[in-house]
């Protein structure tokens, strides 16, 4: 999937990619991430990256059933595979990284229903001097690092999760560390799941 992921870009798939900063107000601005590029595939992708999207496809229908027979009657996330977005991208080699966010920290008030974000990294190569951890803060100071590893995935709540992507090493350049991944983000059938007070991740901010 590596492979098909560079395939899209070099034909011109992948554009710059920003982000929302929310400010106090509730207000959203957008700004680019440098160094990070992305492409959501679709069915016309089909010739160049097949297996991506196989795999999209598999991830969206089989993951929710298999999420939602574990919930109990409290915790019902409701994970839905009838809606679904998807993202590649390509945070570049030489010191790149995400800043500090959630992914939906607007809910309800914008119609995002996305509740979940599930990752698979794309590089097989991966070494610990690469950089480009995802760090995800959790409650009371403790901070989760994932390395962006081939065959890894992650998935956590859309809605609630702060994370970061650590900037890749500045010593390692070029395109064989390029760091992919492919997120999808899951919504879920019951609003009420969004931003739920009773969550307990339930209140965790961007600092
Ligand atoms: O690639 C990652 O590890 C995280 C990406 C991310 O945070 C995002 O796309 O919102
Ligand atoms: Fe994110």
């Amino acid at each position: 999937m590596r492979e098909e992921s560079i395939n899209l870009r070099s034909h011109g798939r992948f554009e710059q990619s920003y982000s929302e900063a929310i400010d106090a107000s509730g207000k959203a601005t957008r700004f680019d991430k440098a160094g990070v590029f992305a492409c959501e595939p679709d069915g016309g992708d089909y010739d160049v990256a097949p297996t991506l999207l196989h795999y999209m496809s598999t991830i969206i229908t089989q993951l929710p059933p298999m999420l939602n027979e574990n919930w109990d009657a409290q915790t019902d996330y409701s994970i839905s595979n009838a809606a679904f977005n998807a993202k590649l991208a390509v945070t570049s080699s030489g010191g790149s990284g995400y800043p500090l966010h959630i992914d939906n920290p607007q809910g309800l008030t914008v119609g995002d229903t996305r509740k979940l974000t599930f990752i698979l990294y794309l590089n097989p190569s991966h070494s610990p001097s690469q950089g480009g951890d995802l760090v995800l803060h959790l409650r009371d100071g403790v901070k989760v690092s994932v390395p962006p590893a081939g065959g890894s995935a992650v998935a956590f709540w859309s809605d609630c999760i702060p994370h970061s992507v650590m900037e890749t090493s500045k010593e390692m350049e070029g395109e064989e560390y390029d760091r992919y991944a492919i997120t999808i983000w899951l919504p879920t059938d019951d609003i009420r799941m969004i931003h739920d007070p009773a969550s307990p991740f339930a209140g965790l901010k961007l600092d």
